[in-house]
């Protein structure tokens, strides 16, 4: 492929705005397409996402429309909607007959229905469409305000992937080239079904301790889980990996980390959940991630746990001691 002189970002949430910046910054030419058009008209009259990103005006000109067909025929497209939303917009993008790709997967989360990975959805939709993958640990305020923030960029060849982030980089935005397109997927959606029960371990007051021992253990079940699956070992200890466990694991600036806070107050996630506010993609990624695991033969008992608190209202308090009282076992498998 060619250098990237234009660049199409399907979404106006807080992700696709700031991901829409960020190639603006890096001198691409950007048009963002909202579903919604309070949205666009905001972006477009007032350079403001007040919806997204409250309290933040930019400079860059995003080009917003709720047109399709407008952003379809890009160099390159950005797909930031929630995970569950990708294999209806791609069947959308489809339908312009103007894709060019490659398309950059930027959702984390794992298909419900079918249990499978981003990538293999963009394969089902539009075949032949190149496949990226950007992941890592920002959140779109930092990355809205230019703040210093480092992702993993990943696609088949390494051709491309460069491509990607040399369309992308900026002197606060770097990012890595991968050629672990499965692996820069696993760490994104198992790392917000892990942030949740940190939130939650934080929460109910159980004490620093607790919070870095979760952490930890959730990381032996993203490895497991994602070496299983085919990632490579060098994806999951990079920033798409351990870089974005341990920045939602710690901060209430996440929706899932937060999410589980208000399980660990006492509030059960149907409540939560009926509720509707901020996105918190693990509370989708967590029953299916732990099928996944099952198929794999390979034990995750944060992320089952999480998926009892969120399909069956477990307590937190109940939660607790399922995990505590499991059966002795080695910390590694070399005992
Ligand atoms: N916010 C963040 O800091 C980061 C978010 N992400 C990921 O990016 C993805 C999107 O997250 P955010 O932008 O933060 O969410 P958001 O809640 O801020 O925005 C979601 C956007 O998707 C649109 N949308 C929802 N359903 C839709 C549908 N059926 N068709 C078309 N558009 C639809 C909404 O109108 C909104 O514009 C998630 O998978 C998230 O995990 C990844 C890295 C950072
Ligand atoms: O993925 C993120 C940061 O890397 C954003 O996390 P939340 O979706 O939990 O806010």
């Amino acid at each position: 492929m060619g250098a990237i002189r234009t660049v199409g970002v399907v979404g106006g949430g807080a992700w696709g705005t700031a991901l829409a910046l960020t190639a603006a910054r890096a001198g691409r030419e950007v048009r963002l397409w909202a579903r919604d058009t309070e949205t666009v008209s905001n972006i477009r009259s007032r350079k403001q996402n007040q919806r997204y990103l409250p309290g933040i005006t930019f400079d860059e000109d995003l080009n917003a429309t709720s047109s399709l067909r407008e952003i379809a025929d890009a160099d390159a497209i950005l797909l930031v909607t929630p995970a569950q939303t990708t294999r209806a917009l791609l069947a959308a993008l489809k339908e312009t007959g103007t894709v060019r790709g490659p398309v950059v997967l930027c959702a984390k989360g794992i298909e419900q229905t079918s249990g499978k990975l981003l990538s293999r959805i963009l394969s089902e939709e539009l075949p032949g469409v190149e496949p990226g993958v950007l992941s890592g640990p920002s959140f779109a305020d930092d990355v809205a305000r230019g703040l210093p923030t480092a992702v993993t960029v990943a696609a088949n060849s390494a051709k491309t992937a460069l491509s990607l982030c040399e369309a992308l980089q900026s002197t606060c935005f770097r990012p890595y080239a991968s050629i672990d397109v499965l692996g820069a997927q696993i760490g994104g959606a198992l790392k917000n079904v892990l942030a949740i029960a940190c939130g939650a371990v934080v929460g109910r007051k159980l004490g620093a301790s607790a919070q870095a021992a979760l952490t930890a253990r959730g990381f032996a079940e993203l490895t497991r889980l994602g070496t299983a699956m085919g990632a490579q070992g060098e994806t999951l200890t990079g920033l798409s990996g351990l870089g974005d466990l341990v920045l939602t694991c710690s901060s209430t600036q996440s929706r899932n980390f937060s999410f589980g806070l208000r399980l660990g107050e006492g509030f059960m996630a149907s409540e939560l959940i009926s509720a509707g506010g901020k996105l918190a993609e693990g509370a989708y990624s967590a029953r299916v991630a732990v099928k996944l695991a099952q198929k794999h033969d390979i034990e995750v008992p944060i992320c089952e746990t999480v998926a009892q608190m969120i399909d069956a209202d477990l307590s937190i308090d109940d939660a607790l001691n399922t995990l505590m009282a499991r059966p002795l076992k080695a910390e590694t498998e070399s005992l």
